[in-house]
């Protein structure tokens, strides 16, 4: 195994986008080995790379680790993105779980055929009403959703929003809290990097994309 971090995923956002923007965020070089074929997952199965069957698979620090959260954690706690103590972190993980919620639903849409105008319509309620109120209101008074710091709660949540806005442009129309520290994020030298065009950062999924995870991971979708 080199020095280098390498990740192990599809050609797209999935569950390995928010550990491609954790370690921009970090400025962690990073290589990808592209999963296009379902041999290669059997591969890496059989070297007995995946605990659980399963990626997104990061190899870093002379470890393979899988589970997305342990991959996250590991990033967050190394490049000092975790806060300065234990209550900091709880705060962290509340913010980031909240973050993954949301995200989970927009990149389920992307799979489903039936019912896209009433999933659509639920994400945006679900957002507006449960979602970005939270994080206006953890930014009312700073610059950092936690203590007065960069953590990975921000880092998730100009993701999280960024996604938002794809799918629907105008709505963080109402919570300028939150449109001001996207500006302030995408100012960072690291985030400006990660969001110009030729960066590791990937494009909403498309139908090459789900054609392919639904080919490599066969067995789910029979
Ligand atoms: N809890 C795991 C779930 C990972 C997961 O569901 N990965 C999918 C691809 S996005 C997979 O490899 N599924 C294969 C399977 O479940 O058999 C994580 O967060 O990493």
């Amino acid at each position: 195994m080199s020095g280098k971090v390498v990740l192990h995923y599809f050609d797209g956002r999935g569950k390995m986008e928010s550990i491609r923007w954790l370690l921009a965020a970090a400025g962690v070089e990073f290589e990808e080995v592209i999963i296009t074929k379902r041999e290669q997952y059997v591969k890496l199965m059989n070297d007995g790379a995946l605990m659980f069957q399963q990626v997104p698979l990061v190899e870093i620090d002379g470890m393979q680790i899988v589970q997305t959260k342990a991959i996250m954690n590991y990033i967050a706690g190394k490049y000092n993105l975790y806060g300065k103590d234990l209550k900091e972190r709880a705060l962290i993980d509340m913010y980031t779980e909240g973050t993954i919620d949301l995200m989970d639903l927009m990149m389920l849409y992307y799979f489903f055929s039936e019912d896209k105008q009433k999933r659509l319509s639920d994400i945006e309620q679900k957002a507006k009403e449960r979602f970005l109120p939270v994080f206006e209101k953890g930014l009312a008074n700073s610059d950092f959703l936690v203590g007065n710091q960069l953590s990975r709660a921000d880092v998730h949540l100009l993701e999280t929003t960024l996604m938002l806005q794809e799918l629907f442009p105008t709505i963080l129309s109402t919570f300028p809290k939150i449109q001001a520290f996207q500006e302030r994020m995408k100012a960072l030298p690291r985030i400006s990097k990660f969001l110009q065009p030729g960066s590791a950062r990937k494009p909403p999924s498309d139908e090459v994309y789900v054609k392919t995870v639904k080919e490599v991971l066969s067995h789910l979708f029979k």
